[in-house]
């Protein structure tokens, strides 16, 4: 099969793009689960309290800067290629639907830098259930946005679409309900250890 040079070039850019998905997408999933470790170090006696803190906000502040946001800005650079190869695909609804959901996953990265912000300085309120269920959200901007890219103008919306956004709801909610599980029977333990 004989590619041309600028076809050949749009692949290489989608592979780009591809990896960096996958990447700020690994990035994403791991930082806010950095966070829900680091609000449940609150519950450690000091100085362990401490040095835990001390640790997750090094290991989030790493994380964010080596992996995520480098990982946003791959998909950015192989995306403007993807567009430069194929300038067609800024006329077509798919993309304008898929940028609002792409707005929104980077409004989500910068969030998570601000509650990085707060955590490190003590000041963050949310509990450990509230971050497990804001981890979930990229999870679904995911799916809409893998479809959107597979589907295109076809976006499917019977019963596969509503199975899959059931899956992840599913997902969502056993992870809250292994939690819950995970504190009661730590506190049993407590108890049973009196
Ligand atoms: C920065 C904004 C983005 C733009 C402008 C953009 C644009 C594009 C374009 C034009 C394609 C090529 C479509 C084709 O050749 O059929 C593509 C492919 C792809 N995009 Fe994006 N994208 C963006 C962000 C994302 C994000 C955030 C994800 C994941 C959540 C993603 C996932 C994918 C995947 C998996 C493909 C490969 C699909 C295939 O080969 O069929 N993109 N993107």
């Amino acid at each position: 099969m004989t590619i041309n040079i600028s076809a050949e070039a749009y692949l290489w850019f989608k592979t780009l793009h591809i990896v960096g998905v996958v990447v700020w997408f690994a990035g994403l999933f791991y930082l806010v689960r950095l966070f829900i470790y680091h609000v449940e170090a609150r519950d450690q006696p000091e100085p362990l309290r401490q040095a835990f803190e001390k640790q997750y906000a090094l290991m989030e502040r790493r994380l964010a800067n080596i992996i995520t946001t480098p990982g946003l800005v791959v998909t950015v650079i192989g995306a403007a290629g993807l567009l430069l190869g194929n300038p067609s695909w800024l006329s077509q609804t798919w993309l304008h639907a898929k940028l609002a959901f792409v707005v929104g996953l980077v409004a989500y990265h910068c969030y998570c830098y601000r509650l990085m912000g707060l955590l490190s300085l003590g000041k963050c309120e949310w509990s450990a259930k509230q971050l497990r269920a804001f981890n979930e959200l990229p999870t679904l901007l995911l799916v809409l946005v893998v479809m959107l890219v597979v589907f295109k103008n076809q976006f499917p919306t019977g019963g596969a679409t509503w199975l899959l956004v059931a899956l992840v709801l599913f997902m969502a909610a056993s992870i809250q309900f292994y939690a819950r599980w995970r504190r009661l029977k730590a506190e049993r333990e407590a108890i049973n250890a009196v």
